[in-house]
Parts: C-alpha cells; structure tokens; sequence
C-alpha cells in the first residue's frame, strides 16, 4: 500500500522550513515532493513539521526482569508518542545481554512487543559485575548495537582496555557509563551548595571525569571508537574536547535533564530529581550546552530510566537512580532551546537523529528516498502541560511535571505504519 503525507514541511539542508510531500511504499521513503500517485492513501500533514524518526541511544526498557518498571510493550510505546522510532536499549537487565544465548532471547522478546525498532546492547562484561568479560565478537555477529556496562562505571582499566582491543578489531563501539566507584562516597546528588542545604550526600565532578580521562586514553591505546554516555560535568566536556582534538576516536552524549536543570533547582528531598549522573552545577549545565554547540558533544540522548512509585516515593536515599524521558524530551529542549534562539531547529532534529546515526553507523536518522519510512510529524505550535499522569511508560517519574512546553509530536510513523497518533 501506498501512503501520502500531503501539507507538511521539512528542514532544507540551510536549516529553512520548506513545504514538501512524502510519498511512503512497502515501509520506505519512495518520493519527496512529488504528485499524489493515484491510489495513495493520504495522510493530511496539517502543515506541520516532519522530522526524522528520533533516534535514542540510551533508554532503559527494563524487560527482561524489571518488569514492574516498564516493559518493551510500554516503553517502545512512550517512544512513539516522543518521536522516537529507533531506540538502542541498555545491558541492566535480567539476563544481562552479555551472551549469545540471552542476548537471543532479548531480541525475541524485542520482536515480540516492540512497537518502534529496539537496537539491544551488549554488555562488556558477565552479568554487568565488571569482572569477567563477554565476547563481544561473537554478541555483534548476533546483533548488539554496541557495547556497555551501563548503570555502572568498569571499574579496572585492564578489563576496559582489552575489551577495547576487541572491540577495535571489529569496528564495535566501546559505550561507557563513567563513574569510579571509589569517588561516589554513597552520594544521591551533586556534591556542591545544595545537597549541604538538603543535607543530603554528595557526588563529585571528578568520579565522571577521571574515568572519561582514563577511557580517552584507553582508546588511543587500543584504537578504538568510543562513545561516552550522559556527560555532566565541565571536566568532562574539557576532557572530550581535549581528546577530540588529540585525534582519539571519541564521541559523548548528554541528556535532556542536565541541559535544562541544575543542582539549585532541586526543591526538595524528592526522589524524582535523583539521577545519574546527577543535576551538576549553573557552570556545568552551561559547559554542556557550550559543548554541543562546539561539537564536542554529539548528540543528545534521554536516558530514558523507569522507576515505580513505590521505589521513589520516600526521598533520595534509598531510591534508585533514573528518570523517565521519551515523553517529554524534544517538547522541553525546543522550549527552551529553539525557541529562544540558543540552538537552531535544524541542530537540536540533528542532535536527536542524523548525528546519534553516524555515531553508531546506522541507516536511519534522514529523510530521503529509499531510507525506512521513519518520521515524526511535530505541531510546532502546540503548548501544552506536561501531565505524567499522561505517560504512555509505566515510570511517573520526572521532574518535569506540570512545566508547559511547546512543539508536541502528534504523528509518529515508525516503517511507512503510524505508531503513535495524539488523541484529537
Ligand atoms: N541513569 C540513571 O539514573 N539510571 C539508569 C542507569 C544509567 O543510565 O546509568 C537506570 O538504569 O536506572
Ligand atoms: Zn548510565
């Protein structure tokens, strides 16, 4: 069948918004502004935006073993309603992905209930316990997307370095959560002016950091491609940029959170502002944004991380680390980005699609013919409050209830299908 989106506009490569078709056949992108064929079925654009199809490196499905959080049917469905049509999914689960066989049965699960595309990582090390190491050749030939401990810092260099070696010999990217297990001193939040107020315990900078300056290094070593996961600090940012320019292999994230919150906007004991890494400082948070506008930061990814009520009912201490994101991600970031004229529309699309593609060497993340019919259809206009209550995820938790934020996805067509459509 056919499908036609009539009355839409796409960003040009100058970054204009310009009126356009797309014509969609067997699941791929046939023709951009042409005539109606025929018998085409249409799909009123009602001139808004169309965008690629997010694309979302590090999210938390929590299926296998985590149940109770969220589950591949729920989170693949709050990704659709965020945009999202591809989504790399963590190692912490139950399995951990870390061998052939669970990594089998993670994907039959994905083909099961996924409703946009799941790419599943592997897990650098056995059951993520950071001691004996998976092989990581034999887990890409079944499929893994790329490899990380994610959750956890690797805590000994020989163990990050040889995987790196590995990883090296079959072009694999190398994708790390950093944190030294001796620095985080049983911190819930930044270690800095407000956890004292809270007096609550606090992380340093420098357990993120040192472990990207280690990594950078490891990778120059053993030369390989390495990705650095939710960057925090202004050391890491330095480190990175520091690293780029030396010629190392390596590319970072950052999440919405930490664009867009710091540790003085914590109002109180609340469990929904714990996260990790956690909100850093006003300096940090503007360090971030310095860095995704030099290119020293990539692309952006929400670390989508579901948690129950329960769990995070009672304050910081004690609840575990994570909030969710797909629902509420580029809403918040065009807010108060875009609009303000910060970044462009055509940086922030690009930070969520092309740019987290490439890292990866994805074929997705673009409008053009003959690529997977993967788009997200964005009413620009639109404000609304954001209601957690709403969440397609199981996970309420976010900090962000009840901010209003503009530039809702209305549309999500994930392979020429329509995956999430706003209720009218
Ligand atoms: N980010 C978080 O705070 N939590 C993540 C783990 C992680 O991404 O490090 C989770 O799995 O809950
Ligand atoms: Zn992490």
């Amino acid at each position: 069948m056919v499908t036609f989106i009539e009355n839409i506009k796409m960003l040009n490569e100058q970054g204009e918004l310009v009126e356009t078709t797309i014509t969609i056949d067997k699941g791929k992108i046939a023709a951009i502004g042409e005539e109606k064929p025929s018998d085409a079925e249409v799909i009123d654009g009602k001139g808004n935006f169309v965008a690629p199809g997010f694309v979302d490196v590090h999210v938390h499905l929590r299926e296998p073993g985590f149940e109770h959080k969220e589950t591949i049917a729920t989170g693949t469905r709050s990704a659709a309603r965020g945009g999202f049509t591809t989504i790399c999914a963590m190692p912490n689960t139950k399995p951990v992905p870390d061998s052939v066989e669970n990594l089998e049965y993670v994907k039959g699960l994905i083909k099961k209930s996924a409703v946009v595309r799941v790419l599943p990582y592997g897990s650098l090390t056995v059951a993520e316990a950071g001691e004996k190491r998976t092989n990581i050749a034999e887990l890409k030939a079944h499929g893994a997307v790329a490899f990380s401990d994610d959750g956890v810092g690797v805590q000994l260099a020989s163990t990050m370095y040889e995987q790196m070696q590995d990883a090296a010999k079959i072009d694999a990217v190398v994708v790390a959560h950093c944190e030294d297990n001796s620095l985080i001193y049983g911190g819930v939040m930044h270690e800095g002016k407000r956890n004292k107020e809270l007096g609550l315990p606090g992380i340093p900078s420098v357990c993120e950091s040192v472990q990207i300056a280690r990594d950078v290094l490891l990778a120059e070593a053993a030369g390989a491609k390495y990705h650095v996961c939710h960057v925090s600090t202004k050391e890491s940012v330095r480190t990175v940029r520091d690293a780029k320019k030396a010629g190392i292999r390596v590319t970072a994230e950052v999440c919405p959170h930490h664009l867009l919150l710091e540790d003085m906007d914590i109002p109180s004991d609340d469990a929904n502002w714990k996260m990790n890494p956690p909100l850093r400082s006003s300096e940090d948070k503007k360090a971030l944004i310095e860095g995704l506008l030099d290119g020293t930061i990539d692309c952006i990814a929400t670390d989508h991380a579901p948690h129950t009520q329960e769990e995070k009912c009672c304050g910081m201490v004690g609840a575990p680390f994570g909030i969710v994101g797909f629902e509420t991600a580029f809403p918040l970031l065009y807010t108060k980005f875009v609009e303000p004229g910060i970044f462009t529309l055509k940086q922030l699309v690009d930070w969520m699609t092309k740019k987290p593609a490439e890292i990866f060497n994805l074929p997705y993340g673009q409008i053009e013919v003959g690529a997977s019919a993967d788009l997200t259809i964005i009413d620009l206009n639109k404000e609304k409050t954001i209601d957690a209550n709403e969440f397609h995820s199981k996970g309420r938790n976010t900090p962000f209830n009840g901010w209003k934020a503009k530039g809702w996805p209305v549309m999500t067509i994930f392979e020429g299908n329509v995956v999430y459509k706003e209720e009218e």
